[in-house]
């Protein structure tokens, strides 16, 4: 009899206080709100916030003026951080997207958990191939399509509504959340790094977690990520004569730009995927048996892959190979050529100055700057070969390094804890292919613990044609955070 009086004293207490987690509560909201969320998607898609078209900066500025008007909406502690200048090829400078922080709740018993997003997209355009319009989000059978609304458009959102839940149901936040949310993320966070190491002392001072949602499952199973490869991006550009010229005319007089260049690039990589960049390959960690054993229980069928991403033959002919060579050996990808007759019809032009994009992703113990020699003074030394009159030009744009966690650590446990209220099933531990370029320096400078939880589904299409992610994942999503951020104020203090 004492017990149940004191028990209720208890709960009333805490129920005053606003501590009380009443998770139906919250998901009958979030349920109730859901074409809300999908509206508020669909603006957001509907801002071609392209990171990398410079064109396109105004909407980038835009769309960072959306996420902080909503943050101040909500009552937040919002700033607006500038992030400096970008220099373009031709000597111009433009503004780099200012970074939006918010902070809800100090309460200094509480735990701080810091959300990183972006709102930046990469291209898109219809005649790419999109069955519709990429700026428009469209409902089909359930999945919302438009460029950016997996990556990361509809989890920056989520994060947002889950705090919103909390707040319209005037039910205390269970730890203090803190945004920072960026608009270069697809062109490797530029700016971000100075900023993070700027703010160690003041806006990271009081974190104690960092969350990440920019990545997605691995199948049907919910997932927690727990490493990401890095990227270091190349141009490689030849240039010949002082401009382009007609393939008749000219053609059998000149050494062609593109000629030598599609020569080097067949140097990088070969068919059977092997990197033929001395040393490149010498860095990577050692593929250990345990690892062998957590990618063998790793609930992905291959088949289901090939099929998704629509080609005839994978590269690996087994699960396990396959998993690793996506997650934790590094590869090549050659992306375009700037300057290369691309349009249609049958243009004879021999270009002038052909620019080639490649990438090669990180795994540890890579470094970006040694990369950046090694493959520098690879196609220095094969163009050499070739005796051309032409010009090599090498440039590294990108320098990310890969990212690995603790999967035994209090927040790989609360996820747990999540995905199972939420989903009712134990989540599965992967790694991502894919790189947040921020997350390692997240990991160097502040040293605060990181967590990926993803929301995205295996199938997303990010970066490619009609890019979706469903409703479902959106929504149950949402309730997911709602359900974390109440996991992680059960861990202890220390
Ligand atoms: C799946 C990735 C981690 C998603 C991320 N937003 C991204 O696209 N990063 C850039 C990259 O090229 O991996």
């Amino acid at each position: 009899m004492k017990c149940v009086s004191v028990c209720v004293v208890v709960l009333m207490m805490s129920a005053a206080r606003g501590h009380s987690f009443r998770f139906n509560d919250l998901t009958d909201y979030v349920d109730k709100h859901q074409e809300e969320y999908v509206q508020a998607l669909g603006d957001w898609v509907s801002i071609e916030s392209d990171s990398s078209d410079v064109t396109k900066r105004a909407e980038l500025q835009r769309m960072m003026g959306v996420v902080e008007e909503k943050l101040r909406g909500m009552k937040g502690n919002v700033d607006v951080m500038d992030i400096g200048t970008q220099m373009l090829e031709d000597g111009s400078v433009i503004p780099f997207p200012k970074v939006v922080t918010a902070a809800f709740g100090e309460d200094e018993n509480k735990h701080t958990v810091c959300v990183y997003g972006h709102v930046d997209v990469q291209p898109a355009r219809r005649e790419d191939g999109w069955a519709t319009d990429p700026y428009n989000l469209t409902e089909i059978n359930g999945n919302l399509y438009g460029r950016g609304a997996s990556d990361n458009k509809a989890p920056v959102l989520a994060w947002i509504h889950a705090v919103e839940a909390y707040k319209a149901l005037d039910m205390e936040l269970p730890v203090n959340v803190k945004f920072l949310i960026e608009g270069m993320e697809e062109t490797g966070s530029n700016g971000l790094d100075v900023l993070v190491e700027a703010q160690r002392d003041a806006f990271f001072s009081d974190v104690d977690y960092i969350v990440i949602s920019d990545c997605g499952w691995q199948s049907a199973r919910p997932a927690l990520t727990y490493g990401t490869r890095g990227n270091s991006y190349f141009y490689a550009q030849v240039e010949g004569p002082k401009q382009d010229l007609h393939s008749g005319v000219d053609g059998g007089a000149v050494i062609e730009p593109m000629t030598d260049l599609i020569a080097i690039l067949d140097t990088l990589i070969s068919a059977s995927g092997q990197i033929l960049i001395p040393g490149v390959t010498d860095a990577v960690a050692n593929f250990t048996e345990e690892e062998r054993k957590i990618y063998e229980e790793v609930d992905f069928d291959m088949e289901t892959y090939r099929r998704t991403i629509g080609v005839e033959r994978l590269m690996y002919d087994n699960k396990v190979d396959l998993l690793a060579h996506l997650w934790r050996f590094p590869t090549v990808s050659i992306h375009g050529i700037e300057g290369a007759f691309s349009g249609h019809g049958t243009k004879t032009v021999i270009p002038a100055k052909v620019t080639a994009k490649f990438s090669i992703r990180q795994v540890p113990n890579m470094e970006p700057a040694v990369v950046e020699k090694q493959v520098t003074d690879h196609l220095h030394a094969v163009f050499e070969q070739r005796k051309s009159p032409n010009k090599l030009k090498v440039k590294m744009i990108i320098g990310a390094k890969p990212w690995l966690a603790d999967t035994k650590h209090a927040l790989y446990e609360a996820g747990k804890r999540a995905v199972k209220r939420v989903f009712g099933v134990e989540p599965e531990l992967i790694r991502e292919g894919g790189t947040i370029p921020i997350a390692r320096t997240f990991q160097d400078v502040t040293e605060k613990d990181i967590i990926m939880l993803p929301i995205g589904g295996f199938d997303d299409g990010l970066h490619s044609q009609n890019e979706k992610i469903s409703r479902y994942n959106y929504i149950e999503g949402t309730k997911l955070f709602i359900a974390y951020l109440h996991e992680v104020s059960h861990i202890k203090k220390d």
